[in-house]
């Protein structure tokens, strides 16, 4: 990898003592792409933006992004982002690098940026207002908005003048906007891959110490959560850790001035989840602010309901570890089903359900086979179901039936099937995916199976299906695909 042996630098700062001196880059380096996961939040949302802990498990869809250099002369920065419509040039020139890189707001690559600097984004404001001038609907105009947002402002903080003129194309197969953590891994590809061309990472390599790949990991964290606070106002920072570790993480930000606790979960149960979108949009910023908002109005009433999610969190992390002999499978399910439900319900009471998810909820319910919670910001979007084993003599009369992924029990198939026939007739979606796995990725160069991804092969493809196939290519699979791996 090109910028493996050369030392991070950036915006002509000193590096700290800890890093090499600077080689000479490849003159145009190759085309490479950077992958990271969306996720799920199995508890504590929104109590985890009010400083208490959550339990956030990768999944297996993700996003990725394919950066193509170009040759110096073309002084030019492009997003192609097709799934939300968003196809946009800046000339390297006229970004307002005056003011990132005035000296007392110069940002260097091992900062920790804990908030937005209000004046940079007030200096960025003029790219951003023309970013897709065509598109009059002002719901999409935010989303077109909040992506370059994301992007400009860490390109401006870790590039300078002199960064290569690129093409950044980003394809996802997490749907957008429906709790899934699509800005967090997109936010994710952003920081790793402006950090890879600023060269102030090292690896991803298979023998790389294992202190080494976590600093990796904890740089591109920290600016990941940089772009959330672009798209999203004031994230708790789940999402973008959870994206960049993979896995599940147990997490909490007591003092949104100092880095959060953070608990890799490598032995987090493989749960057996349904995920279902009700297809109902949402803003998470919008949910975050209700809720903001209702604790700002009542306090002593909100902070109760703050501490309880905590304690669900708590349990259900002491359940997911205990290593009793005596417990089986299926009460260790039954106790995270029940938190489950009773995490939803605190949701609900402030005010980020939705009826499309009761109406799902009544539905599994019915079903009888498992405990529902919404997912993420809640206000529509996704929820989890978490499956219930059967009984042993329906397991052995369906022993095909498994739905679900995870854990080798299986809910009632016949339940199960019609209750899946309800759910599309009422216009509900189910994605398939796994729980846990890695965070972020990068192949260097963009070769699968012999054959170059550019930019016309990755546009082409169709959905996220297309995606998903292309990027795990014919052969082993992921093959070429390197991961930091503390
Ligand atoms: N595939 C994508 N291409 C470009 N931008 C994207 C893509 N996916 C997400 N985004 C950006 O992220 C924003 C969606 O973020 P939002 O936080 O509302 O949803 P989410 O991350 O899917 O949900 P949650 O935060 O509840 O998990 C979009 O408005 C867009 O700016
Ligand atoms: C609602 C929230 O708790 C989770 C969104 O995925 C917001 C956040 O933690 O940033």
């Amino acid at each position: 990898m090109a910028h493996q042996n050369g030392a991070p630098t950036t915006n002509g700062h000193t590096p700290p003592k800890s890093t090499r001196p600077r080689r000479e880059s490849h003159p145009l380096a190759p085309p490479f792409i950077v992958s990271a996961p969306g996720k799920t939040i199995v508890y504590g949302e929104h109590a985890v933006v009010h400083g208490k802990a959550a339990i956030a498990a990768a999944i297996s869809l993700r996003s990725y992004l394919l950066c193509t250099t170009l040759s110096k002369s073309k002084r030019t920065v492009t997003l192609r982002f097709p799934d939300i419509g968003l196809d946009h040039t800046w000339h390297i020139d006229e970004l307002p690098w005056g003011a990132f890189q005035h000296p007392e707001r110069r940002m260097k690559y091992y900062d920790v940026v804990t908030t937005l600097d209000e004046k940079l984004v007030e200096a960025m404001g003029p790219c951003i207002v023309s970013v897709s001038p065509g598109v009059k609907a002002p719901e999409r105009r935010k989303i077109h908005q909040a992506a370059a947002s994301a992007f400009l402002y860490l390109f401006l903080s870790l590039g300078s003048q002199n960064s290569p003129p690129c093409v950044y194309a980003l394809r996802s197969a997490v749907p957008v906007g429906v709790g899934l953590g699509s800005s967090a891994s997109v936010s994710v590809c952003i920081s790793t891959a402006l950090l890879l061309q600023c060269r102030a990472l090292s690896g991803p390599h298979p023998d790389q110490m294992s202190r080494e790949a976590e600093e990796q990991l904890e740089r591109i964290n920290r600016w990941a959560f940089v772009g959330e606070l672009l798209i999203h106002g004031n994230p708790s920072g789940v999402d973008n850790t959870v994206s960049t570790n993979g896995h599940a993480v147990l997490f909490q930000r007591k003092d949104y001035s100092k880095p959060p606790s953070v608990s890799i979960l490598r032995d987090f149960p493989e749960l057996p989840l349904l995920l279902i979108d009700t297809n109902q949009a949402k803003s998470t910023a919008a949910e975050v602010a209700k809720v903001g908002a209702l604790h700002k109005a009542h306090p002593g009433v909100t902070g109760h309901i703050f501490a309880a999610m905590d304690a669900i969190t708590m349990s259900a992390h002491e359940e997911s570890e205990s290593e009793s002999e005596s417990e089986s499978e299926e009460s260790m399910i039954a106790h995270l089903g029940e938190l489950m439900t009773v995490n939803h319900a605190l949701l609900s009471s402030l005010g980020v359900s939705h009826p499309r998810l009761e109406r799902l909820r009544y539905l599994v319910e019915e079903a009888g086979v498992g405990w529902t919670k919404l997912t993420g910001a809640g206000g529509g979007g996704c929820a989890i179901t978490l499956l219930k084993p059967s009984s042993p003599s329906e397991r052995s009369s369906h022993s095909n039936g498994d739905v679900a992924h995870g854990a080798g029990t299986s809910t009632n198939s016949d339940a199960l099937e019609k209750l899946e026939r309800r759910l599309e007739e009422e216009d509900f979606a189910k994605y398939e995916t796994t729980l846990g796995g890695d965070g972020v990725g990068v192949l260097y160069p963009a070769v699968i199976d012999g054959e170059d991804i550019d930019q016309d092969l990755f546009l082409a493809v169709e959905g996220r299906e297309g995606v998903e196939a292309l990027m795990a290519g014919k052969g082993k699979e992921g093959e070429g695909w390197k991961y930091w791996r503390p």
